[in-house]
């Protein structure tokens, strides 16, 4: 049967959660991973030198558990599915002796290109970003479960999300930049259209 892994990756608050959603309800046997479920609890962030709780690096996040996630899903997409309340299409479901159907996993978030582990297990590796304006306006509208600190966005958030950028693209991952700016309607358009492309030459 073949595996799919579909990377969406940005700044925050760049539209990554508000696309992959969409992608679930299109895209047959889709099944997610969210980086944002693998941050550490509070008193595990480290304070730096700024005084701020450094959440924009890769190690706030348990990566190990998200890697043994993504390996769950990559040995078994049926029981990973059946486990997370993905219903699979009935076609997948019959030919699952015939080695016929897709299985997809979209892996989401904020630093998923620069983590070792991960680099090399997408099909697809989507990049969204947004300007500097946008982004400080669209995140003082979002509350995580610790709210940002005053100052959090200049301070740490941008100059950590700038340095994570370089690296990943010294990475050299071929990487779909999307234009965070466009309507999430031509956002999902056109990733859309480029994973289906991917899909069938892959069939
Ligand atoms: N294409 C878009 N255009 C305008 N606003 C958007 C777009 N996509 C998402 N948003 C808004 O931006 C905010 C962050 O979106 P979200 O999908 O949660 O981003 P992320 O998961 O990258 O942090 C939300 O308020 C959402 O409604
Ligand atoms: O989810 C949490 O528990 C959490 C707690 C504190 C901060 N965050 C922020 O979550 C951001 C990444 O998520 P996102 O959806 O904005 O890409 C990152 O910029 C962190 O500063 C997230």
């Amino acid at each position: 049967k073949m595996k799919f892994i579909i990377g969406i990756g940005g700044v925050t608050n760049g539209g990554k959660t508000t696309l992959t959603n969409r992608l679930l309800q299109t895209l047959p046997n889709c099944c997610v991973v969210h980086q944002d479920d693998f941050f550490k609890k509070p008193n595990q962030i480290e304070v730096g030198e700024d005084g701020f709780r450094q959440w924009d690096v890769i190690t706030a996040l348990d990566m190990e558990a998200m890697v043994n996630t993504v390996k769950g899903w990559q040995e078994n997409p049926v029981k990973f599915a059946r486990s997370h309340g993905v219903s699979l299409s009935p076609e997948t479901m019959e030919s699952e002796s015939e080695q016929k159907g897709v299985h997809i996993l979209i892996v989401e978030g904020f630093l998923i290109y620069n983590y070792k582990p991960l680099i090399d297990i997408y099909d697809k590796c989507f990049y969204i970003s947004i300007p500097y304006e946008e982004c400080k306006r669209r995140r003082s509208t979002r509350t995580y479960t610790v709210p940002d600190p005053p100052g959090l966005f200049d301070g740490h958030v941008w100059p950590m999300y700038l340095k994570h950028r370089k690296e990943m693209e010294n990475n050299c991952n071929i990487l779909e930049y999307l234009d965070g700016m466009t309507s999430s309607e031509d956002i999902y358009n056109e990733v859309s259209e480029s994973i289906q492309n991917a899909l069938l030459n892959r069939l």
